[in-house]
């Protein structure tokens, strides 16, 4: 991991959310590799361009069941020489004025340019006549007209596909260098939050966020670990962090709570304590005001506020390009799309926005949008019931219906 260049320079103040990606991305590497069989690779982010390890197809095949022919032999009666199924050998070379049975996959005998299809001859005797439809070349597949020898199959950097392994395997292999999962731990903070349904006293809070959390990292490709509840109390946060930094193969710590300025926020002061050196301390959104990054000895932090919608918009746009870095799957941020409003929007004020809302469909034109009511950052009900957010800039005026307006789609970003 690099140093935090912007962060040693600039003010830790709250920059806005590009350049507090900007500085994110700055810090993060993708994790190492390991080989893993083509089974288990699906989803995987490729970490080599695997080389083709032979021709394909090997040989040239007929592409369709009929005779193997000269095609300057096909206006004359042909005498028939044998028969060839996928899977013989490739067979005696044809001799001239003869055809030969073919069926689909099979090696195309030496000499013979033209596959006929079945359904444009006709039996004559004991001879083959080719009907008129019939054409020159046609129906072979050239040995090495898929791939050559050496030709590179796979793309270091992608997530692979069914397609990718079938290629792959195609190719000659049976296993496959990729990266391997990161490994993202997941604390919780705040005196206030239960385990369990069934530990629930007054004054508690269920933890809605480590499950949510842990549901994204396994979505994006990574292995949650479960660092479990710090209580808002500076030595109980200390013990946690430091427990966090030592522990060997954590590629990155995410928090929720206690980043905001309440008097029991404690964990910007504690990471400070213990040596943190920041990236950026708040963010200039709404929801996510409260999401700090920064480097704690090796490991990266990410603190995400603990209103449950603002920790999970937060993750959204930082945790989800995060993961994929680390991931070896490159820097991906979620992309904006266009949509039109279907409902008025109220002005925004100084921090970019994000409104939860449904989208629709008019006829082929870009979706609509339709803000939802509910757009407390605590209450996961509107969230879960959004399927974009709509993103508006700082100190915007208020919008009516039939503005364009930039969205992000939830389905962009599978598992969110
Ligand atoms: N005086 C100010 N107060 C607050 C400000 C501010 O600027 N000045 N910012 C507000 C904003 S914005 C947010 S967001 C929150 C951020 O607070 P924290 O990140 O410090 O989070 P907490 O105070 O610990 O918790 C906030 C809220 O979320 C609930 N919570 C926490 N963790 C979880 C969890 N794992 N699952 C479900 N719910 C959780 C917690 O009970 C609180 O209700 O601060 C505002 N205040
Ligand atoms: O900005 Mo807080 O992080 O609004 O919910």
């Amino acid at each position: 991991m690099q140093t935090p260049t912007a962060a040693a320079t600039a003010p830790i103040d709250m920059p806005e959310i590009a350049e507090a990606l900007a500085r994110m991305e700055r810090c993060l590497r993708a994790v190492g590799c390991e080989r893993v069989p083509l089974d288990d690779a699906a989803g995987r982010v490729c970490a080599e361009a695997l080389p083709a390890r032979l021709d394909a197809p090997p040989f040239a095949v007929a592409a369709m069941d009929g005779y193997a022919l000269r095609w300057a032999d096909a206006d004359a009666l042909l005498a028939r020489s044998g028969v060839t199924r996928a899977g013989d050998p490739i067979g005696p070379p044809l001799a001239p004025g003869t055809c030969r049975r073919i069926f689909t996959g099979a090696p195309v005998p030496p000499g013979a340019d033209t596959v006929v299809v079945q359904e444009l001859t006709e039996t004559v005797g004991e001879r083959l006549r080719i009907l008129p439809g019939a054409e020159p070349h046609r129906h072979i597949r050239a040995a090495g007209s898929n791939f050559g020898t050496g030709t590179p199959v796979t793309r270091p950097g992608t997530r692979l596909s069914a397609r990718d392994i079938g290629l792959a395997a195609a190719a000659g292999h049976a296993e496959i260098r990729v990266h391997r999962r990161p490994r993202v731990a997941v604390l919780s903070t705040g005196s206030e939050l239960s385990r369990a349904f069934a530990d629930g006293q007054a004054g508690q809070i269920l933890n809605a966020n480590r499950p949510a959390l842990k549901a994204l990292v396994r979505s994006w490709g990574g292995v949650p670990l479960d660092l479990g509840i710090a209580a808002d109390d500076g030595a109980a946060l200390s013990v946690a962090l430091s427990r966090a930094r030592a522990t060997a193969g954590i590629d990155l710590l995410v928090t929720s709570g206690g980043a905001s300025v309440g008097d029991f926020d404690l964990l910007s002061p504690v990471l400070a304590e213990l040596g943190f050196e920041p990236a950026f301390r708040k963010v200039r959104m709404r929801p996510g005001k409260a999401t700090l990054f920064g480097r704690l000895g090796q490991l990266p932090v990410l603190g995400l506020p603990g209103n449950a919608v603002a920790a999970l918009v937060s993750a959204l746009l930082f945790l989800g390009p995060a993961m994929s870095r680390l991931a070896g799957a490159g820097w991906a941020e979620p992309s904006p799309e266009r949509a039109v409003l279907a409902t008025p929007l109220p002005a925004t004020g100084p921090r970019t926005t994000f409104l939860r809302g449904r989208l629709g469909r008019v006829g082929r034109g870009v979706p609509t949008f339709s803000v939802l009511a509910d757009q407390d950052n605590a209450m996961l009900s509107g969230l879960a019931l959004a399927d974009a957010l709509v993103l508006r800039p700082a100190d915007a005026p208020p919008a009516a219906p039939g503005e364009p307006v930039a969205v992000l789609r939830f389905d962009l970003s599978p598992g969110f």
